[in-house]
């Protein structure tokens, strides 16, 4: 019997879990949904409440699994409901909200000298252990006539939106200067991230003091020793 052709395709639908239909979406798109990626445009209306309900879901699953008694045990009751609200609403929802919306201004007074904003607060997570990395951003900007200005509140707003999602560092900054290189087309631009990352510390090697720090430098920063210098030079590390 074919029963296929006797089904509606929204019974069909049904019962179907909304991560599944999301990553249909994504599929048919081909695009990619590794961990750092955003995937709010294949997220419809209503569905993220959706979502956050079939992680709860599982999330009880794993509390279940890890044998803690989440029936009678009044400290983890609500723990599966608060963790799945934490990853989807929280730490990572720069995967699936669209970009902050930035306004960006007509570089008027041809402004074609070293900006420098930081340091900016990032709260990450590592793809690896899903523990916090917790650093600091330093952004240097090269401007040229053409560019535009953007307000000096969303460099934090484009970081936070990048790091909101599971990353490794080396990843995190390139990501973000493809963003910001994208919304301004400076004449250069640099970013030098320090952070901490607490499966290090935590866990693992248990090292307490180590950091990670990495550079992107694009367009006359790669170029122009003299200019790398006097950025390095500007941002206050050790302070
Ligand atoms: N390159 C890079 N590594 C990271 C980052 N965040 C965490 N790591 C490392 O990722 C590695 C994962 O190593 P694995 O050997 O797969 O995992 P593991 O057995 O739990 O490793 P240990 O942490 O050594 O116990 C660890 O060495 C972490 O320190 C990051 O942003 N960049």
């Amino acid at each position: 019997m074919n029963t296929q052709s006797t089904m509606n395709p929204t019974d069909a639908d049904e019962g179907t879990p909304v991560s599944v239909k999301i990553r249909e979406r994504i599929q048919a798109s081909r695009k990619r949904f590794h961990a750092n990626d955003n995937i709010a445009q294949f997220i419809e209306p209503g569905e993220l409440a959706l979502l956050l309900d079939e992680v709860e879901d599982k999330m009880k699953g794993v509390l279940n699994s890890l044998v803690i008694d989440i029936e009678h045990d009044h400290n983890t009751d609500n723990t599966a409901r608060r963790v799945a609200k934490m990853y989807v609403n929280e730490v990572f929802r720069g995967r699936y909200v669209e970009a902050p919306t930035i306004t960006e201004f007509p570089n008027v007074g041809h402004l074609n000298e070293l900006m420098i904003v930081g340091p900016i607060i990032v709260r990450s997570a590592c793809s690896h252990h899903f523990c916090p990395v917790i650093g600091k951003i330093w952004i240097g900007v090269m401007p040229n006539e053409h560019t535009n200005v953007i307000g000096l509140s969303k460099y934090a707003r484009l970081a936070e939106w990048i790091m909101g999602r599971p990353q490794i560092q080396e990843e995190a900054v390139v990501q973000l200067a493809d963003l910001i290189q994208e919304k301004t087309q400076p004449d250069g631009l640099a970013i030098v991230m320090e952070a901490s990352h607490y499966c290090m510390a935590w866990r693992g090697v248990k090292d307490m003091d180590s950091k990670m720090i990495n550079s992107v430098m694009r367009g006359v920063f790669l170029k122009d020793p003299t200019l790398r210098r006097e950025f390095l030079s500007l941002i206050p590390r050790k302070g």
